[in-house]
């Protein structure tokens, strides 16, 4: 028990019974296991439990096991955790390959295909002009500002219900429920139940998780069936319409797509919990490496010049111009990924690569942050530099073969990749060209010396989706015609966000009333 069997591809040496479990990194456990792919190589095996988790750190390795045979690649590992939680309900993400997992993902890949996703970007644009014209008034919040806009963006296109400040009640739930599920889904943060399932019989008192979990699941219930109320009420009383909210068109088709009303709650819960921290994380990147590397800013604000101007605001076809701006995303996507281990498949089957065996029931996890930062795949991979994107189709030297590199990469891999990349890509375009045509981002200025202080690029959350904790950074209009542009924007939108307004509390109206008109 806990020895690595022969076949087994290579890794650290075990410990009876342990094997691996006592050296598993407990924080930033990608940086770990990537020192451990200069060692053991692209495919290497850790000893966890009984068997073997596979570390994947080579693109030729994650194309051949996680594309090209997805169809065995597309199980989940059991979580104890994870099942408590949702109880006799699904979450998508993390259900084990079922037909539960089929009916939900076929429901979500019908709703979120790039032609659905296109409908929606007038909403997805009024929401990026609400966080310019926040970033004039309260820069100092922009973290802050970054993380509603996401929130309101997953929210409004799912269930057709924005959330227009910080403080908005859906918003405070949301930000409760998905801070839980990160607290207890991190791999380091409670004892290892599914590698020692003895550890499930410790009674609550001495096991905090078992108090979180409940308490995680009766928030999400209460959150999840609350907005699906919502989707029903507005169905009942509508006619189906494209740009409708995608929950409303799940609820209209329910019995063709086989679900029921508790999973089709828990669909549209997964979807906004996965959906909403994910995009902020990424978005709070994009403006700390902007504001840290002003080379890069400076171009991109050259670029923007030429092809916008200052005389108007940036359109959606115009990002097709703007290739430095392209560049930039991908980089930001390889240089901070804001879920640097992806989420862990298991094999259905025995599999083998390179001679190694891979048996059933074997977690797999693609290293993304250990592929993305090999100085044998990228010149000084530790240096944000969008222009290696420019140069080549991946950002790779020129000897490394492209064929095994996508760009959706960072969205995970063969039939359990990332369905909402479609609408998170556009939410990316859309605020990315808001931000670098407003505002000219630098690091903070400290009060008693008046001197610009570092950014620090390593304060990142620990979990499965990571992303920057709360930092400042200065935010000026980049000149007075620019910062008129966004008022009059953002006063012309007014109009889009009343259908996403309509069921909010009498407090939040007044509000609103206040803050616009005053
Ligand atoms: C920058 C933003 C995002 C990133 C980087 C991201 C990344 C990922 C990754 C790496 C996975 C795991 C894929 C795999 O297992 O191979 C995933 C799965 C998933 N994502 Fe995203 N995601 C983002 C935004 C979104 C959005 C906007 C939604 C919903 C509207 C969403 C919904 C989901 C769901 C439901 C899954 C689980 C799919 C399954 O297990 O079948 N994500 N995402």
């Amino acid at each position: 028990f806990g020895s690595r069997r022969t076949g087994f591809p290579p890794g650290p040496p075990t410990v009876p019974i342990l094997g691996n479990a006592h050296i598993f990194p407990k924080d930033h456990a990608f940086l770990q296991l990537s020192e451990w792919a200069r060692t053991y190589g692209g495919v290497y095996s850790v000893m966890l439990g009984n068997g073997p988790t596979i570390v994947v750190t080579s693109a030729k390795a994650a194309f051949e096991l996680m594309e090209k045979q997805s169809a065995v690649t597309v199980d989940r590992p059991p979580s104890h955790i994870g099942a408590e939680i949702v109880g006799t309900a699904v979450n998508l993400a993390f259900v084990p390959y079922s037909e539960d997992w089929r009916l939900m993902r076929k429901a979500a890949n019908s709703i979120l295909t790039p032609q659905s996703a296109a409908k929606h970007v007038p909403i997805q644009r009024a929401e990026s002009f609400q966080l310019v014209y926040d970033l004039l008034h309260t820069p100092e919040r922009a973290w802050w500002h970054l993380r509603r806009t996401s929130n309101s963006v997953a929210l409004s296109i799912l269930y057709g219900r924005r959330a227009p400040r910080y403080e908005s009640d859906d918003l405070s739930v949301l930000f409760d429920v998905v801070d839980l599920v990160g607290e207890l889904l991190d791999p380091g943060a409670h004892p290892p139940v599914d590698m020692f399932p003895i550890l499930k019989y410790v009674p609550e008192r001495w096991a905090r998780w078992k108090t979180m979990v409940k308490r995680l699941r009766s928030m999400q219930r209460a959150l999840y069936f609350r907005l699906l109320q919502q989707s029903e009420d507005r169905v009942t009383n509508s006619e189906a319409s494209e740009d409708e909210p995608f929950i409303d068109k799940v609820v209209r088709r329910q019995a063709d797509y086989g679900l029921n009303r508790e999973r089709t709650a828990y669909l549209g819960g997964t979807l906004v919990e996965a959906g909403s921290d994910t995009s902020a994380s990424f978005m709070q990147s994009f403006v700390l490496l902007i504001a840290a590397f002003p080379d890069a800013q400076k171009r991109l604000h050259e670029e923007m010049d030429r092809v916008v101007g200052s005389k108007r605001v940036p359109e959606y076809d115009d990002f097709d111009n703007l290739p430095y701006l392209q560049a930039t995303i991908k980089e930001v996507h390889r240089y901070r990924p804001v879920a640097p281990l992806g989420l862990p498949h298991a094999a259905l089957e025995d599999l083998t690569y390179d001679g190694y065996l891979i048996p059933r029931g074997s977690a797999i996890i693609v290293n993304m942050w250990g592929i993305y930062h090999n100085p044998d795949v990228y010149d000084d991979p530790e240096m944000f530099n969008p222009e290696r994107y420019l140069k080549s189709e991946f950002g790779t030297k020129p000897d490394v073969d492209p064929s095994y590199f996508k760009h959706t990469m960072p969205f995970g891999f063969g039939r359990r990749i990332c369905p909402g990349r479609h609408l998170v890509d556009n939410t990316i375009r859309v605020n990315t060209m808001d931000l670098v045509w407003g505002f000219t981002f630098g690091p903070p200025i400290n009060e008693a010396t008046g001197k610009p202080e570092p950014l620090d690029l390593w304060s990142y959350s620990e979990g499965l989706g990571t992303g920057p904790k709360p930092y400042k950074c200065t935010i000026k209009p980049r000149s007075s015609q620019h910062a008129d542009l966004i008022r009059s924007e953002f006063e012309s939108a007014i109009p889009l966000y009343g259908p996403y307004e309509e069921g909010l509390s009498n407090a939040e109206k007044e509000w609103l009333a206040q803050q616009r008109f005053s």
